[in-house]
C-alpha cells in the first residue's frame, strides 16, 4: 500500500522586470538569513499612527508584533502626540509629513531601517530580516493578481499622482512600506510635497497618499517587493498563492470607526 501526495504548485513571480526580488514563502531560508543578519546588530524603526477610535487597534498590533515581528532584545516603544484632523483621509495623508519630520529630527541617526505600517492590522506569521532593503514596497492584496488596467492608480492628469493607462509596474499598498532611513525620508518628503501641490490645486488623489506612493514607486523602483503575505486582506480570506499570512488587515466597521464617510 503506497501513499500518494499531490502537491499543488502555484506559480508566482519572484523577481520584478528590474531584477528586484519579490519575497514569498519559499524564496528565502529564514534560518540562514537570520544568522547572517544577527552579526550586524541592526536597529529597525517601526511607525504606526492611532488617532481617534483607531486606538482600539494598538493592543493587538503590539501583542502580535511581539510574537512575530523581528525578534530581539532591547526593544523600546515611544509614544508621540500628533495633530489630528476631521477627515480620515487627512489623518491618513498627514502621515507622510509626520514621518518626514520624524526621520529628519530623530530617527535618521538612531535606526538602520524603518517600516511604516497601518495600525488596523495584526501579525499572524513571521516578518523578519528577509524584508530588509534599501526601498521596500508591498504588493496590494486586492490587486496582486489583477491586470494593469484594473490598478486603481490616479488617472486624472491634474493630480501629481497621475499615472497614464499604459504605465505602472505593480499596485502597491499604502499600509506598509519601508527601507533605509535615507530612502524613506526621500519617499515621505516627495509624497508630502506632491500632496501639498494637489491640495493647493484643490484635488485629492483617488486613494490619497497611497496614490502618491504608487507614483513614487513608478519613478523610484523599489529594491525589494514583499508579496501580499506581508499585507493580507483579512485573516479569513484565502488565495492559492498565499501559503502564509504574516500580516493582515483586521476587519473594521468603517462607519463606526472613522470620523467621516
Ligand atoms: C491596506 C491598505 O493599503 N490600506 C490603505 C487604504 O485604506 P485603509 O482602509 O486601510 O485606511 P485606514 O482607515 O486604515 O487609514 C489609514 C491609517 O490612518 C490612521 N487613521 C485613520 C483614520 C483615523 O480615524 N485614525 C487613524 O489613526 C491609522 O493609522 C490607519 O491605519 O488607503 C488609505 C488611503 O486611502 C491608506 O493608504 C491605507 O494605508
Ligand atoms: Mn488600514
Amino acid at each position: 500500500v503506497g501513499r500518494v501526495s499531490i502537491v499543488f504548485l502555484t506559480n508566482v513571480a519572484s523577481v520584478t522586470p528590474w531584477s528586484a526580488p519579490i519575497i514569498w514563502e519559499g524564496t528565502f531560508d529564514p534560518i540562514l538569513i537570520d544568522s547572517i543578519y544577527k552579526q550586524q546588530n541592526l536597529t529597525i524603526a517601526t511607525t504606526v499612527f492611532a488617532l481617534g477610535k483607531y486606538t482600539r487597534f494598538v493592543k493587538d498590533f503590539l501583542e502580535s508584533a511581539e510574537q512575530h515581528y523581528f525578534m530581539g532584545e532591547n526593544r523600546s516603544l515611544t509614544v508621540r502626540k500628533v495633530q489630528s484632523f476631521k477627515r480620515w483621509q487627512d489623518i491618513s495623508m498627514s502621515r507622510m509629513e509626520q514621518l518626514e519630520k520624524l526621520i529628519e529630527n530623530e530617527l535618521a541617526s538612531e535606526a538602520d531601517y524603518i517600516f511604516c505600517l497601518d495600525i488596523d492590522t495584526k501579525f499572524y506569521g513571521p516578518w523578519g530580516v528577509e524584508t530588509l532593503g534599501r526601498l521596500v514596497g508591498v504588493i496590494h492584496p486586492w490587486l496582486f493578481d489583477a491586470p494593469r488596467n484594473r490598478f486603481t492608480y490616479e488617472r486624472r492628469p491634474e493630480s501629481q499622482a497621475y499615472i497614464p493607462a499604459d504605465e505602472g509596474d505593480y499596485y502597491y499598498a499604502g499600509a506598509a512600506f519601508g527601507g533605509s532611513l535615507e530612502d524613506v525620508h526621500h519617499l515621505t518628503k516627495t509624497c508630502r510635497e506632491k500632496l501639498h501641490i494637489d491640495a493647493a490645486n484643490s484635488i485629492e488623489a483617488v486613494w490619497q497618499e497611497e496614490s502618491h506612493l504608487n507614483k513614487y514607486f513608478l519613478l523610484n523602483k523599489p529594491s525589494k517587493l514583499l508579496s501580499p503575505e506581508y499585507m493580507w486582506r483579512d485573516i479569513n480570506e484565502s488565495a492559492a498563492q498565499i501559503k502564509v499570512i504574516r500580516f493582515s488587515n483586521v476587519a473594521k466597521n468603517y462607519a463606526e470607526v472613522r470620523p467621516n464617510p
